[in-house]
Formats: C-alpha cells, structure tokens, sequence
C-alpha cells in the first residue's frame, strides 16, 4: 500500500472532479493518510513559516521558557525537549503550540463570581496564545497568525470535498467543527546514544539506534490534521501504519501537505475513516527536524448521542459500501483512544483527559481537582 496524492486542482474541473472524489473516498476509508497537492496556500505564507523555524528553535532555552507551555491553562506555549510523553516514552522534540485566538471564557466566568453556573472545565482550553516578544525573529507573530488563516479556510474547503466524497448533504460535517484550531511548531533532533542512555530515556525506546520524535498515536486535538514537513526532503521520519500493521514511511514531498483523520473524525464517521497511528522515528545522526501540524478543531460539547442519527442514516456499516470497515492492525487498534473507546462521551472532556496526561506539569498547575482521575482511569 501507499499514501495516495490528492491533487486539489483537480476539484475545479467538471472533468477531474469525480475521479477526485472516488480517489479522496478510498484514501479516506481506506487508507487514512494522505498528501494534498495544488493546495492553494500562498509560496510565501509557507515559506515565511518555514524559515523562521531554525531561528525559532536556536533561541537560547531561557527565551523560548519566557513563554512556557505550564504558564498557560490552555495549554498554548513552549514545552522543552523531553517533556511530552506518548505511549508511555519521552518524545525527543520541543514545541511551541498556539491556537487562533480566543478569550478565557472559563476564566472570565469564574472570576466574575457571578451565580451562572461555571462552563465545564474543558473549556478553559480555549484562551489567548502567548506570544513570545523577541527581536530575533521579526514578524513571528504575523507569520503564523498568516499561516493559521490560510489552514483554516483550506480546511474548510477541504472538508466540503470530503463531505462530497463520502456522499454526505453539502456542511453536513462543518457543523462538528469548533471554534479553536491548534498548531504546534515542531523541531525533533535525535538523542544521542549517550544521552539515550540517562535516566529520562525508557526502556521501550522504539531500537536502540533510532530515538523516538513522537511515539504511536492516533492525533487527539482535532478532527483533520494538515502537516507540513518543514525540513529538506531528505529529512525523514514521519510513519504511518498501515492497516496490515506495517509502518510505511511518509517523506516530505515539496509543495504539499500531509493529511489524516484524528479520533473524532473516526468516531463522527462510525469507525468508517479510521484516525490513522502514525509516529516520527527519527534515524540516527546530527540534524534538526522540523514539522509544523495544524489541527482542524472540533465542538467540544459534541457528544457520540449526537452522532447517532448520522450514523444510521449514512454510516451503517452492516450495510454494503463500506469495504474494508473495521480493519485496523492490532497495534493500531490498541493506541489510546478515550473518545473512540466511550469512556468518555464528550469530545472537549476526552481531548482536556490526553492534554493533561500528555504534559503533567500542566495538568499539576491548573487541574489539580480533576489530575488523578485521568491519569489513572487506564
Ligand atoms: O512531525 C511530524 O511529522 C508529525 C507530528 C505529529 O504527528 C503530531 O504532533 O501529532
Ligand atoms: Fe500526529
């Protein structure tokens, strides 16, 4: 199997179009991954993004921890190597996360004291970015508040196409988006064998000569993810795994996007589109990674009973159409999924459970009340 290329040009051309559609159908049931090319954002918007990033990145610790990611109940700032953990194994990678930017309506709430009952606490995930004030990147604000606008009007226009080819009524599927859209800015740089050898770095550690970038997971924060591969073509590492349990590599192919379903698109599609694992195993060697995903955000109040009349009428996978429903490779099936699983039945509450057991410090700072249930309701 490979990862299909969607050429998005193709949409435009009574001609092309419904071969795309067909084409768009089965990577999306079939495959669960996708390169998206012709995709309309500006050169200069991604390239603007794409060379801030070793700048970025190079600024000394104590700058980028100005703008720390524990300052923050929404979670929006900078984690420093090392402190994100998936599937139970530290990531060798450092972030900055941010968001469009929204009002701390918790906080707002709260605060006001007044006798209106408190927003669910899910909700304070929602709140302004912090925006680092440094000279040595000029016009870093800009450049991501440009690169954020433009994901989410081709997310949109994306999703139009998928609602099409999974012969869905026109925004059939817009109304499960939310109000935040998330993107992190991202630079791996593999451990080396000494480091690898300290007390932080686990056992489990995918081979002894690779280090771990992000381990196996299915993506928790949003409904579509649309990753950019910011480094040079011959920087590897993305995978993906297939539906046979086999890792396929994803190489950075110029000019386009990478796609795939996170877990609330497989839950809103009944399992239909299954939210792929994928991870970064990153080969041994002196480089830097860079990677830049931005997730589609969905409805924090969207509940699987709001799902059900969608899912008799279209997504009935007793009934034929749906070819390859349900198959999934055993690994892939047993990554963490709270939503997918029904443990928890409300979008924003499963995605505030994965943010706090995936950043503690976090989790410690602002949701002490609530910590111990989710890091220990597995
Ligand atoms: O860096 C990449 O290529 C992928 C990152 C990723 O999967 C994630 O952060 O969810
Ligand atoms: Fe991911």
């Amino acid at each position: 199997m490979s990862i299909p290329t969607i050429d998005f040009h193709k949409a435009d051309d009574a001609t092309t179009r419904p071969q795309l559609l067909q084409d768009l159908r089965h990577a999306l049931s079939e495959v669960g991954f996708l390169y998206l090319s012709n995709h309309g954002i500006g050169e200069s918007i991604v390239q603007d993004l794409v060379d801030a990033l070793p700048r970025l990145f190079a600024l000394p610790d104590p700058v980028k921890e100005s703008v720390a990611l524990v300052n923050s109940p929404h979670f929006l700032g900078y984690s420093k190597f090392g402190s994100e953990i998936t599937a139970r194994v530290r990531d060798q990678r450092e972030q900055f996360e941010f968001a469009n930017e929204l009002p701390d309506r918790y906080g707002f709430v709260v605060s006001a004291g007044t006798d209106s009952p408190s927003p669910p606490l899910y909700t304070r995930l929602q709140g302004p970015n912090q925006w680092p004030n440094f000279s040595e990147v000029p016009r870093f604000r800009e450049i991501v508040e440009s690169y954020v606008a433009a994901m989410q009007d081709l997310a949109m226009r994306f999703l139009e196409l998928v609602t099409e080819a999974l012969d869905l009524p026109p925004h059939s599927l817009e109304r499960f988006t939310g109000p935040q859209d998330r993107i992190k800015l991202v630079h791996y740089r593999p451990s080396s064998p000494s480091s690898s050898a300290d007390a932080t770095a686990q056992p489990s550690s995918p081979s002894s000569s690779s280090s771990q970038g992000v381990g196996p997971h299915k993506d928790s924060s949003g409904w579509m993810t649309f990753l950019l591969q910011a480094s040079d073509p011959s920087i590897r590492g993305l995978q993906v795994l297939s539906k046979d349990g086999e890792w396929l590599d994803a190489p950075p192919v110029p000019g386009t996007l990478v796609i795939n379903m996170g877990q609330a698109f497989e839950v809103v599609t009944n399992g239909v589109c299954k939210a792929t694992t994928h991870r970064v195993l990153l080969p041994p060697g002196e480089y830097d990674r860079y990677s830049v995903p931005f997730f589609q955000g969905v409805r924090p109040d969207l509940t699987k009973s709001d799902l059900k009349a969608l899912w008799d009428r279209h997504f009935d996978t007793s009934a034929k159409g749906w070819k390859m429903v349900g198959r999934e490779s055993d690994e892939g099936r047993n990554i963490d999924g709270p939503f997918l699983r029904g443990r928890y039945d409300t979008w924003g509450e499963a995605q505030l459970r994965t943010k706090i057991r995936s950043h503690r410090d976090v989790g410690l700072r602002w949701y002490k009340d609530v910590f111990d249930k989710y890091i220990s309701d597995d």
